[in-house]
């Protein structure tokens, strides 16, 4: 019998209701929350099989703190398809995807590189790139707010935070070089890229690896797939060439800004493959996460205009009418961090983090963990248990406020340390977390600085349907939303 009080129920097959399961299959549900539902159930760690594969799911913190931090050397490898490690990626032994790659020697010396150029003291140098962006972002908004919100009747924000969240990460790697204007053709192509990359994650391509044999049947996705390479190669190796050319010319060190990209030209541990590889990899991973976090705030102020009036007053007490906030307020707005790490307790956009494998044989509770195991991280189960999150579905800052006090955004291992897992824990996790969260901070501050977000009807944003059901972002569905300037001086300001 199902208990919802044993976290280690006995592990034996259990039985949907036959309605659940007919409700299931007439309405599509994100997979997350179909299994933080199963979990309910069954317990917080179950498998499912799928086809010819076994995955572990992991509900709830205890067990991710049991297997992928304390049993890390198990449970930090990969198990993804060969589409995206060898199609896309070159493999662990010529690429530089490691973000894909299993655990092991490969991944770990790509790693160390890119710890490297992101740990929070590079981030701190990389400051003024953030400035500017930030600024860019506002100047973009405040056109466009006087071109377009009135006509058609309020404004989507979408484009103007990925040209924001993209471009950040592309002048982080490869400094001053990457000023691309909204609307560039080179920049939307990177991003279509992007997403067709994610489309191998998509229902196909897992089919094909569930059963082996409909990859004898569906057709082959090789040739699309080798398409995306190309044109990766040819942006990404582009920049490349062109940022090699300036390194040369640049004989009085005035020309290239201090970047990613220089460190690890100088270093020369990298082959250009790799580096483009490392492009690759950040741009896809930080930038759709972190424009959807961002998305996701603003469409929870619109809907909460009190705690929006809140954080504006916190920007005003701590920082003033006259400037925007920086880098060296954020220990200072406590409140607005809660809403930040809120946020992404609501809507982690990884909700399902990146799938886990096993490297080894594993027994846990006294259950087999066979080698090459997928293990998921449902970080949307883990976000939603009561014990953790009282009335986990209210929007209430206020829960993370000890500790922001306590702590001040010090991570440390144990999941009980943070205030919540949307970029994972363990050996994997994510490695550009001080990028995406000085990222969202300065965009954040700087929005609810200068504007007031408010609903364009008196009806709620939708904050219930993700963009895509079956992506592997958790990103809002489109919204509109009206700017109104904080104050008379606000232009002044960016
Ligand atoms: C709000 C923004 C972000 C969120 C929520 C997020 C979340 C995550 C999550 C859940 C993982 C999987 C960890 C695991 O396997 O357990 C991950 C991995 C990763 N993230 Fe992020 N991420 C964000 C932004 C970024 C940014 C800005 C970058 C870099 C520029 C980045 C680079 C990576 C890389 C390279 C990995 C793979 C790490 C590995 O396999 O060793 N992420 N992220």
């Amino acid at each position: 019998k199902p208990s919802l009080t044993n976290p280690y129920p006995p592990y034996a097959p259990q039985r949907l209701p036959f309605i659940g399961h007919i409700l299931h299959l007439l309405r599509p549900i994100a997979a997350q929350e179909l299994f933080r539902r199963w979990s309910l159930l069954v317990g917080p760690v179950f498998t499912i099989q799928l086809g010819a594969k076994h995955w572990v799911i992991l509900n709830s913190a205890q067990s991710v703190q049991d297997l992928i931090v304390e049993r890390g050397t198990v449970y930090s490898s990969r198990n993804l398809p060969d589409a995206l490690v060898y199609d896309l990626m070159d493999g662990p032994s010529k690429g530089g995807g490691f973000a894909f790659y299993e655990y092991g020697p490969a991944w770990r010396s790509l790693r160390r590189i890119a710890h490297s150029g992101l740990v929070k003291k590079k981030i701190n140098e990389y400051q003024p790139i953030f400035d500017e962006r930030r600024n860019t972002l506002l100047i973009n908004l405040w056109q466009a707010r006087a071109q377009y919100q009135v006509k058609d009747g309020g404004l989507s924000l979408t484009h103007f935070i990925e040209h924001y969240t993209m471009t950040s990460i592309l002048a982080i790697v490869f400094g001053n070089m990457c000023n691309f204007e909204p609307g560039d053709t080179r920049l939307h192509q990177a991003f279509a890229l992007t997403e067709r990359a994610a489309s191998i994650f998509g229902p196909t391509e897992q089919l094909a690896e569930f059963f082996p044999v409909l990859k004898m049947i569906l057709p082959s996705r090789k040739e699309e797939n080798l398409d995306i390479r190309n044109k990766m190669v040819d942006f990404y190796g582009g920049l490349l060439t062109e940022f090699r050319r300036n390194l040369e010319q640049d004989t009085d060190g005035n020309l290239v800004d201090e970047c990613f990209m220089k460190d690890v030209m100088v270093g020369g541990e990298l082959t250009d493959l790799q580096m483009m590889n490392f492009i690759t990899v950040f741009v896809g991973a930080g930038s759709e996460t972190t424009a959807s976090t961002l998305e996701w705030l603003v469409a929870l102020m619109a809907n909460e205009p009190d705690i929006q009036d809140k954080v504006y007053q916190e920007i005003q007490d701590k920082v003033g009418p006259n400037q925007l906030p920086g880098a060296e307020d954020e220990s200072s707005l406590t409140y607005l961090q809660c809403v930040i790490h809120e946020t992404l307790r609501l809507r982690p956009p990884a909700p399902l983090s990146v799938p886990h494998a096993t490297s080894d044989n594993n027994i846990y509770n006294g259950w087999l963990v066979p080698k090459n195991t997928t293990v998921i991280l449902n970080l949307h189960a883990i976000h939603k248990d009561p014990a953790r999150y009282p009335d986990p579905d209210k929007f209430n800052p206020d829960r993370h406020m000890e500790y922001v006090l306590r702590q001040n955004q010090r991570f440390s291992q144990t999941v009980d340390d943070r205030p919540h897992l949307a970029f994972s824990t363990g050996r994997r996790v994510c490695v550009g977390i001080h990028l995406a969260e000085r990222s969202i901070f300065m965009a954040a501050s700087a929005l609810l600085a200068c504007f007031r977000f408010q609903r364009i009807s008196d009806d709620l944003i939708d904050i219930h349907n993700p963009r895509d059901i079956r992506a592997p972002t958790f990103a809002p569905s489109p919204y509109k939303v009206n700017l109104i300037p904080r104050h008379d001086g606000v232009e002044s300001l960016f």
